[in-house]
């Protein structure tokens, strides 16, 4: 198998004496769109920096596209992209003269800069777009950023919160151009924001603290803590059922709709479904024992049961379990700060 298209090993960088990454490890393979998923602080910005060669580790090793990053050539340099967190334009430029600037270091020859600068116009939606920088909404200017970030045709593409100053559309106007170029070249962005990573990832990593608490393909993740949580749908009977679910051995919780909408736990006042089908989510410790235990509370309650299933999780949900499990020290060890993983956003969240 070939090498990743981004590698670190445990990569550590110290400021005063002062850890924000620590023992990283990352493989991002070719062709993925990898989604390297932290809240505020966590050293998103720092790897980024690390793996441009902006800034040096203080331990550890990065390889991108197979060289050492500490050694790594012009030739290679040139076939990255990269957008920084707060990309810095000339606001007096329109969208082709800066393409063609940013081109135009790369010593693109003529011909390709002008069928490069028209197709990457046309990718980014801005084609035809006459208006100067300075009067581009920030979601231009990001769609923009990225098309700048694509001028030299790079191999692998590296985005620092490339979604995060703009509003839903603009978000879905970035998501949209960094789908487009799935297949075509390694994507690795920071973000976040968990809707985003849900929408265009195929692959993730949380950091968390300097510290990388899971990486996995998405669809892994999700089916790895899925196979924890049972969905049990009923008509009828639900208060007892819930009760009689939360009391069993193999049970760690037990979540159902309120009468009218909301999530309540176990025991919180779960109102009965009068004969319309109800949803229970219960969270088991021993997978085993709950496909035999649920079947025989449902059927000694005479429920009738219209859905017996793993849960399908989404990556909140997968995320709230990982960072859980983090806090009670089944995971990555925690900063003096505590939960700050807790404002990672998600979608809801911001459209709210
Ligand atoms: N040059 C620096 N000197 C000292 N501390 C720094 C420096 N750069 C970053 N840090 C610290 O390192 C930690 C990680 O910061 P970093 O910017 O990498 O996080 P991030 O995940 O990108 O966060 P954000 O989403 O806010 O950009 C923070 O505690 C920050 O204060």
């Amino acid at each position: 198998m070939s090498e990743p298209a981004l590698q670190t090993s445990a990569l550590t960088k110290e400021y005063k004496g002062t850890r924000v990454l620590d023992a990283v490890d990352l493989a991002v393979e070719h062709g993925s769109v990898f989604g390297f998923l932290g809240p505020n602080g966590a050293g998103k910005t720092t790897t980024l920096r690390l793996v441009t060669g902006l800034a040096r580790p203080t331990s550890g090793a990065i390889r991108v596209l197979g060289h050492d990053v500490a050694s790594v050539g012009a030739a290679t340099r040139a076939e990255l992209g990269f957008l920084p967190d707060v990309p810095a334009f000339y606001d007096w430029m329109t969208a082709p003269e800066y393409l063609r600037f940013a081109g135009g270091l790369f010593g693109l020859e003529h011909r390709v800069l002008t069928q490069r600068v028209g197709m990457l116009l046309d990718q980014a939606g801005l084609a035809g777009v006459t208006t100067r920088i300075g009067g581009f909404s920030r979601g231009m200017k990001q769609r923009l950023g990225i098309a700048q970030a694509l001028i030299n045709a790079p191999r692998l593409l590296l985005l620092d919160e490339p979604t995060s100053a703009l509003d839903p559309i603009g978000r879905k106007e970035v998501l949209d151009l960094i789908e487009t170029l799935r297949g075509r070249t390694t994507v690795f962005f920071s973000t976040h924001l968990l809707g985003d990573v849900e929408r265009v990832c195929d692959t993730v990593a949380i950091l968390d603290h300097g510290r990388v608490l899971t990486q996995a393909p998405i669809t892994e993740l999700k089916s790895r803590y899925s196979s924890s949580k049972v969905v049990v749908e009923v008509t009828g009977r639900v208060p007892e059922l819930v009760a009689a679910l939360d009391a069993s051995p193999w049970a760690a919780s037990v979540e159902a709709p309120r009468a009218r909408g909301g999530i309540v736990a176990a025991g919180a006042g779960a109102g009965d479904s009068g004969g319309e089908p109800v949803a229970i989510t219960v969270t088991v410790t021993d997978v085993a024992e709950a496909r035999l235990g649920i079947p025989r509370i449902v059927a000694d309650l005479g429920v009738g049961l219209v859905r017996f299933e793993a849960a399908e999780l989404t990556l909140e949900e997968v995320f709230v379990d990982l960072v859980g499990e983090a806090d009670r020290g089944g995971g990555a060890s925690r900063g003096a700060e505590g939960d700050s993983i807790g404002v990672v956003t998600t979608e809801r969240e911001t459209q709210r």
